[in-house]
């Protein structure tokens, strides 16, 4: 089955996929792996497979938002992906989360418009408990900060004249702030594949302590290095 979007054949691709916002950070992801080969650059959609602890991974970046990271899960399942792991970056809505923390997403709160034209709001963007909890231990062997708690995923990254309710959901407990996590999550469950997702802090999201938003700085590529770590070894384990 050749999947139109992703320009891959469903045949090339194993069980497991690794996906990221940036097709360079797709790159980054396939250099660790060994026998690599890169499949397709389509769009925003760059597919690489390797192995890695001699299980076959594909890496796959899914662009930023909501609905088109949606078309790369989807296609990815129909093409017989059944577990996913998001390896991203995030607003921290705490200071105790700097630049360069690790969060494992539990669940997201879903404050984008692509789920709610798939099933209603009720219905709850949750990871797999057991790949959530691998990431955790993982990510927690390594250096640095790591959390596990409830993220929020919005369509919007710059704020228009509507405020986004950052204060909100930081009043709820939720602990960071993406863009895709709710799809991943929503369309998983509704497709029967598992997903999990872990981020690296690039800034704050909350008001009270935004800063210029530099994903570029040193303790972020630092966090980014070290969530691939925690994906990999998590990934060959579920
Ligand atoms: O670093 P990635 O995986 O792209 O994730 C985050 O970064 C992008 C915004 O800059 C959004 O896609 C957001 O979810
Ligand atoms: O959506 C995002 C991604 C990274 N950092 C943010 O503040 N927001």
């Amino acid at each position: 089955m050749f999947l139109p979007i992703l320009e891959v054949n469903a045949e090339d691709l194993p069980q497991r996929a690794i996906v990221c916002g940036d097709p360079r950070r797709a790159e980054k992801i396939a250099s660790r792996l060994t026998d690599c080969r890169e499949l397709a650059f389509s769009r925003e959609y760059r597919t690489f497979v390797g192995k890695w602890d001699g299980i076959e991974v594909a890496v796959v970046s899914h662009g930023v938002g909501s609905p088109g990271a949606a078309v790369c899960f989807e296609e990815l399942i129909k093409g017989g992906v059944t577990i996913l792991i998001r390896v991203g970056t995030a607003g921290s809505y705490s200071a105790e989360l700097p630049p360069g923390s690790l969060v494992v997403s539990t669940a997201a709160a879903r404050e984008e418009g692509l789920t709610r034209q798939l099933v209603p709001l009720g219905f709850p963007a949750v990871a797999d408990g057991q790949i959530a909890q691998l990431l955790y231990e993982n990510a927690a062997k390594l250096d640095g900060i790591v959390k596990k708690g409830i993220t929020v995923s919005y369509d919007a990254f710059f704020t228009g004249v509507e405020p986004l309710p950052h204060d909100k959901y930081k009043r709820a407990g939720i602990v960071a702030a993406e863009m895709e996590i709710s799809a991943l999550y929503v369309v998983a469950s509704l497709r029967g594949a598992r997903a999990g997702a872990i981020v690296a802090i690039d800034g704050f999201a909350d008001a009270d302590l935004a800063q210029e938003y530099n994903p570029h700085k040193s303790a972020v590529s630092e966090g980014v290095e070290r969530e691939i770590e925690a994906a990999l070894a998590t990934i060959v384990k579920v």
